[in-house]
């Protein structure tokens, strides 16, 4: 499976999988340090993951896990403009992991490159800084996970109908004036979904090409590798298993904690794919 159109004016190579490192800037991610020594651990660790092969750096500041407290946008601010300031300056794109509107133009202005929206950009303000801005914005497809586990949400063709749903974000947002060029589409691994779904849409990743936009996998270490012996938070084989998969059958971007292992995996996939044109 190629990769999707290499015209797209992306900041990153559009001739292989690429690797996207995830950089926590939550304070459970920090040993206890003042401010100061948070922002130059966290700028140390996307050198390092830069250094091991990232093509782009994911900056979050607020967990996503289901059930995690929301956090103040003062807090969120104050928690990845420093980080996004100092990383500006180094060479490879940075990504934020943002659904609030004011942390994402505050980022941007920062130097930001890259808007990741595990909301889809359902926030309307939020499709007016991705069309306003014109930067590339991951579109995530979420399910808000239901409250009781029990009654959790079961499609009948996980696949379809979470291709339909990207549709629709897609419509929905290029009639705000986003242009269908910036955007990068993604499952949500594990938003809404169950482990078996989650192995579904990487089987048949491929059906997203009729999107006909960039594709996103985020699995790294999470909790469908139940099913494959490991846990959530510590499924590093399930996870570079998964990523040379994944990028075997056409996901353009990988978003990973361990850079180096996962680059290997994309390497191997990337070779698999084009033994005779591979670069290493
Ligand atoms: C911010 N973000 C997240 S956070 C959830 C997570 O990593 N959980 C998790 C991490 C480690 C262990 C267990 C669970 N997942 C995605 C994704 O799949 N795609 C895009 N685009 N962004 C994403």
């Amino acid at each position: 499976i190629q990769h999707s159109e290499p015209d797209r004016n992306l900041p990153w190579p559009q001739d292989r999988t690429v690797v996207m490192g995830i950089l926590n800037v939550t304070p459970d991610s920090f040993h206890d340090g003042g401010r100061y020594e948070r922002i130059k651990d966290a700028v140390a660790r996307a050198e390092a993951m830069i250094d091991a092969g990232a093509d782009v750096i994911d900056v979050g500041g607020e967990s996503t896990r289901p059930g995690a407290d929301p956090v103040e946008i003062e807090e969120e601010l104050d928690r990845v403009v420093p980080v996004v300031e100092e990383l500006a300056d180094l060479e490879v794109p940075i990504s934020v992991d943002t659904r609030r509107p004011e942390v994402a133009r505050a980022v941007i202005d920062a130097g930001a490159d890259v808007l990741n929206d595990v909301e889809g950009l359902q926030d309307p303000e939020m499709r007016r800084v991705a069309a306003e801005t014109g930067v590339p914005v991951v579109l995530m497809h979420s399910i808000e996970a239901p409250v009781d586990p029990e009654n959790e949400i079961h499609y009948d063709d996980v696949v379809e109908e979470t291709i339909r749903e990207l549709g629709d974000r897609l419509l929905a947002a290029e009639k705000a004036g986003v242009d269908r060029e910036q955007v990068i589409i993604d499952p949500g691994i594990g938003f809404g979904k169950t482990a078996r779904e989650g192995f579904e849409l990487l089987d048949r990743l491929a059906e997203f090409e009729a999107l006909g936009c960039p594709l996103l996998f985020g699995h790294s270490h999470k909790s469908m590798f139940g099913l494959t012996g490991e846990q959530a938070g510590a499924a590093p084989n399930s996870t570079i298993a998964a990523t040379a998969i994944a990028a075997r059958n056409g996901a353009d971007i990988i978003r990973v904690h361990d850079v180096a292992e996962n680059v290997a995996a994309v390497n191997v996939a990337d070779a698999a794919a084009d033994p005779e044109g591979f670069e290493p």
